[in-house]
């Protein structure tokens, strides 16, 4: 069975619609790629798994039982975390304070604080100083790390890349694929299509709120995908 199963999800905004019809599965331990250019409506889906979509329609499944209607907080509750698109840190709060807000859910499990800091030795030395003062890179791994703290069973990370000086890139998926080894299930989006076929086991590449390829993550496949992100013929 499927940990996550989405079938025909639609989602708008006002009069705009941004999904069409989306259907998607992930599995326990899976790595997915969710690719596509701006717009194709990437952190649109990843909101709505989260339950911080506007209306949508269709279903959607978490280990078999329907959250369709679930709250954030409930879907928080049930294992369900992101890593938000521009990082949303609390800029005035210490480095181990932003984690702390991770653990409220006191869900329990491997992530505490140490761990975190294991996996991001880089933010460990500045744990009391304020998030806001320091660089993207660290920023993120502090937004990596808060989700995490929730010690999540899916995790859904927007666009980590954003803004990020490669070598800071590089480094974020060397964590990323540490989490993969660990069998953490990860939900991953990304515009570079190397990088995303690079972290995953299957993609699923959008175009104007629809899927328009899906597949494993082969290099073989990087061909394939560019013609669908950029909507052209196979
Ligand atoms: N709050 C909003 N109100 C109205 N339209 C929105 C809103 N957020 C997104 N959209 C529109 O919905 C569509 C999908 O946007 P979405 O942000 O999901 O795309 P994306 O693939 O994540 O792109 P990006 O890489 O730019 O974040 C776009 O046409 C966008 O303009």
């Amino acid at each position: 069975m499927s940990m996550l199963e989405i079938e025909n999800l639609d989602a708008r905004y006002g009069d705009f619609q941004a999904l069409f019809g989306i259907s998607l599965n992930v599995r326990r331990g899976e790595t997915i790629a969710l690719v596509g250019a701006n717009g194709a409506g990437k952190t649109t889906l990843l909101r709505a798994i989260a339950g911080l979509g506007q209306y949508h329609a269709g279903v959607l499944r978490l280990n078999g039982r329907d959250i369709g209607s679930a709250s954030p907080q409930e879907l928080a509750r049930m294992g369900i975390s992101m890593v938000p698109e521009g990082r949303r840190l609390f800029t005035g709060m210490s480095v181990a304070e932003n984690l702390m807000i991770g653990a409220d859910l006191g869900r329990g499990g491997h992530w505490v604080r140490d761990a975190v800091f294991d996996l991001f030795p880089e933010i460990a030395v500045m744990a009391h100083r304020p998030a806001g003062l320091l660089s993207g890179g660290q920023q993120q791994m502090v937004s990596l790390g808060r989700a995490l703290m929730t010690n999540p069973d899916l995790l859904l990370v927007d666009e980590v890349s954003l803004g990020l000086a490669p070598v800071v890139v590089d480094r974020v998926y060397a964590a990323l694929a540490q989490l993969k080894e660990r069998k953490t299930t990860l939900v991953v989006v990304e515009q570079d299509i190397r990088r995303a076929l690079d972290v995953s086991d299957r993609f699923y590449c959008m175009l104007s709120g629809r899927v328009a390829l899906a597949g494993a993550s082969a290099p073989a496949a990087f061909d394939a995908v560019s013609r669908a992100y950029f909507g052209e013929a196979a």
